[in-house]
């Protein structure tokens, strides 16, 4: 199958006409631009735990709007059996996938819409759900733009960029977050110089990342994941921008798996490495890293994909972690859309929050 431009496609939205979720399915990618039409929750749930959708704000987006497509269906006539069914859809689908906090974040942000508005008609509840999703999906644009500004005020132009797994526009509703200062930086004639670990086992910076960058005439190299540190000893990356699923309030950061080695790497090299972290990223209910829950996903991933044949001996002991938590020492900066947040994150990332309600406040 040809490859095309896939920045011209979107992520994930929300088609009002036929009621259903569409997105694009990224397990097919960079191969095939295959768009999924979802309409049943069970579908909507299995995009998400098969990362047909992925990345924490593109969960979250389409999250929001798979709860609001459940409660158009629901048979209610009155509040508490609207809201008993609501929360029964909102439990299934925050059941896809653990680790990334958007997809709760998410979910509750819609069901405080329902229980802000208990002396309403369900009709008018799920009209006010069908506007906070689209609200939802509008803000991240905002974000990841706002993240990309705060993120180029970094860096110098043609630099060396190292980036791990896909945190780019495929992993939100546009722009990206690691990727975003990267996208807005081509716009602008940056010329960053982008090393792309290909981030096994799901391979989401080989099929995504490069596909993403390549496409956006970005100058991208592919590398393997036990490559980084030879790039970095060659003098070849002055800067690491990486997503996250889950931020704690002490700037312990959990992002795909293999993101902490290439922190540990970037210590060694004297490399600023900067973890871009939207708000809704940032979990200050969870105080350390060692209170994120990281998913395991099938040892098939592993020993099965992408290979024409097993590559590991039948019946092996696989383990796969989907994720892994960087220590906050060895983050440089947390780029918000609220502005950089340094050590102690403790305190900065509260300062962070402090501007989010005074922007909230004067809008
Ligand atoms: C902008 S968040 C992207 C974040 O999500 C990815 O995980 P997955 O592909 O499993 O959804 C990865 O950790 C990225 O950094």
């Amino acid at each position: 199958m040809e490859e095309k431009n896939i920045m011209t496609y979107e992520t994930v939205s929300l088609d009002d006409e036929n009621s259903q979720l569409v997105i694009i399915d990224q397990t097919r990618l960079p191969y095939e631009t295959k768009m999924l039409y979802l309409k049943t929750q069970k579908e909507i749930w299995t995009a998400i735990y098969l990362l047909q959708v992925r990345g924490a704000p593109a969960i979250g987006v389409a999250a929001a709007i798979g709860i609001y497509l459940a409660a158009k269906e629901i048979k209610a006539d009155n509040y508490d059996d609207f809201y008993k069914a609501f929360k029964e859809a909102k439990d299934y689908l925050a059941s896809a996938r653990p680790t990334a906090v958007n997809l709760f974040w998410a979910l509750d942000r819609m069901e405080k819409v329902v229980l802000d508005n208990a002396d309403k008609s369900v009709e008018e509840i799920v009209k006010l759900l069908h506007d906070e999703a689209v609200a939802i999906k509008e803000e991240d644009i905002w974000v990841c733009k706002s993240i990309g500004e705060y993120g180029l005020s970094l860096v110098e132009p043609g630099i060396g960029i190292l980036t791990h797994c896909n945190a780019g526009q495929l992993a939100t509703a546009k722009y990206g977050t690691a990727l975003a200062p990267i996208h807005l930086g081509q716009e602008r004639g940056y010329n960053f110089k982008v090393f792309a670990d290909e981030t096994r086992p799901l391979l989401q910076g080989a099929r995504l990342t490069a596909y993403e960058l390549h496409s956006a005439g970005v100058d991208v190299t592919l590398i393997c994941d036990n490559m980084a540190s030879i790039v970095m000893k060659n003098g070849w990356v002055q800067a690491v921008f990486v997503g996250c699923d889950r931020v704690a309030a002490n700037g312990d950061a959990a992002n795909k798996i293999g993101t902490s080695g290439v922190a540990i790497l970037a210590k060694h090299y004297g490399i600023p490495f900067y973890v871009c972290a939207p708000t809704s990223t940032i979990d200050m209910e969870c105080a350390t890293g060692d209170d994120i829950h990281i998913e395991q996903r099938p040892a098939e991933e592993v020993t099965e994909m992408w290979y024409k044949e097993r590559m590991a001996p039948k019946g092996v002991k696989v383990y796969n972690p989907a994720f892994d938590v960087t220590d906050h020492d060895l983050i440089t900066a947390i780029i918000t859309e609220y502005g950089i947040a340094k050590p102690p994150y403790s305190e900065s990332l509260k300062e962070i929050f402090a501007k989010k309600e005074a922007a909230k406040k004067n809008k």
